[in-house]
């Protein structure tokens, strides 16, 4: 079973406007979502939609933490959350024709003892892997992720930012940094392909076992201890982003939890990607007869090990 772990969950509030919002005037929206959110949420909604066993935790509190939980049960995704004082966070995304904005609120404080309590909840859930997934709430620093990967013989995989990944010291079987992550966790500006597979092979010098690199429109990287491998993204109408980085890894976890290889399983990741970008927030596309999809992702392999 994989479990999701988000330290810093979210209400996804996205809204769509005609025109983007001038300063001393009322701007309208003329649609408007709610979505459960956060990075492990996301996942875990990912990977029940795409029928793999999945339980999320993580903190919530107050009535935005309260419709995290709601929502999720509404959707049967199952979840075993963490109570804090504090109001889960309302993160808003603003949809204009041709642009996307996000602002993503800090969170409310959480303490080292929720995390005791977290502990708990995940080994009293028996998980094969953990995934840890977003930002650290106030209050918390990399150690509290350290000490997931560190308390049993789970296999532990993060979606964090690049400062993180850079201060993790942990055992991690996989990270999946984006592009800019990956500038963040090697201080190097990643522009071409070879600078993504240069950062990557940064990254897995640095401990992690895997690596899989989001390169949005570029499609996406994955280096393992055998290959190096490079996806093409799917030509698709893109509604917005939110949320793809999340379906990758869920597509690609749940294809390996399924028995694919690496290249089956990141070619799936892909694919589950390209139909969520197609819909807006962090919705939930129809994830069946995806095998259509995954035939049309491109993949290559990069003979080149030495960097
Ligand atoms: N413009 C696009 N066209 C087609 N596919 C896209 C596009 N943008 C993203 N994708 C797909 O989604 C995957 C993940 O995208 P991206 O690298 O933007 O994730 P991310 O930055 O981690 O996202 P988030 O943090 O919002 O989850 C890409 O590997 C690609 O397959
Ligand atoms: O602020 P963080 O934790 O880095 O990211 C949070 C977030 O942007 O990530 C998800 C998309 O990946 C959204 O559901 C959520 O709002």
């Amino acid at each position: 079973m994989i479990l999701t772990v988000t330290l810093n969950p979210a209400v996804d509030h996205t809204l769509t406007v005609d025109d983007f919002p001038e300063a001393d005037r009322v701007a309208r929206a003329n649609a408007a979502r709610v979505d459960p959110g956060g990075k492990g949420i996301n996942v875990s909604k990912y990977l029940a939609e795409l029928e793999t066993e999945t339980v999320a935790t993580g903190v919530v509190g107050d009535f935005l933490g309260r419709f995290v939980r709601d929502r999720l049960s509404a959707g049967e995704i199952e979840g075993d959350f963490v109570e804090i004082d504090g109001r889960t966070r309302l993160n808003t995304t603003i949809l204009t024709d041709d642009a996307e904005f996000k602002i993503n609120h800090d969170g409310p404080r959480v303490s080292a003892d929720a995390i005791d309590e977290l502990l708990e909840t995940i080994e009293r859930n028996a998980p094969d892997t953990v995934v840890v997934g977003g930002s650290l709430p106030p209050g918390l620093g990399p150690d509290a992720i350290d000490r997931i990967a560190r308390a049993s013989d789970w296999e532990t995989v993060v979606d964090v930012g690049g400062s993180i990944l850079e201060a993790l010291e942990a055992s991690y079987a996989l990270c999946k940094p984006n592009r800019e992550e990956l500038a963040t966790a090697t201080g190097r500006p990643v522009n071409s392909l070879e600078d993504c597979y240069d950062a990557v092979e940064t990254l897995r010098r640095m401990g992690y076992d895997r690596v899989i690199a989001s390169l949005g429109a570029d499609g996406a990287i994955m280096s393992t201890p055998e290959e190096r491998i490079h996806a093409g993204a799917l030509e698709t109408e893109v509604v917005d982003t939110v949320g793809a980085g999340d379906s990758l890894l869920a597509g690609v976890l749940a294809a390996l939890d399924g028995g694919a290889t690496d290249r089956e399983a990141l070619r799936t990741g892909v694919a589950v990607a390209s139909r969520v970008v197609s819909v807006p927030g962090t919705d939930i596309p129809p994830l069946d007869e995806l095998a259509g999809t995954t035939d049309r992702v491109a993949v290559s392999a990069s003979a080149d090990r030495s960097r």
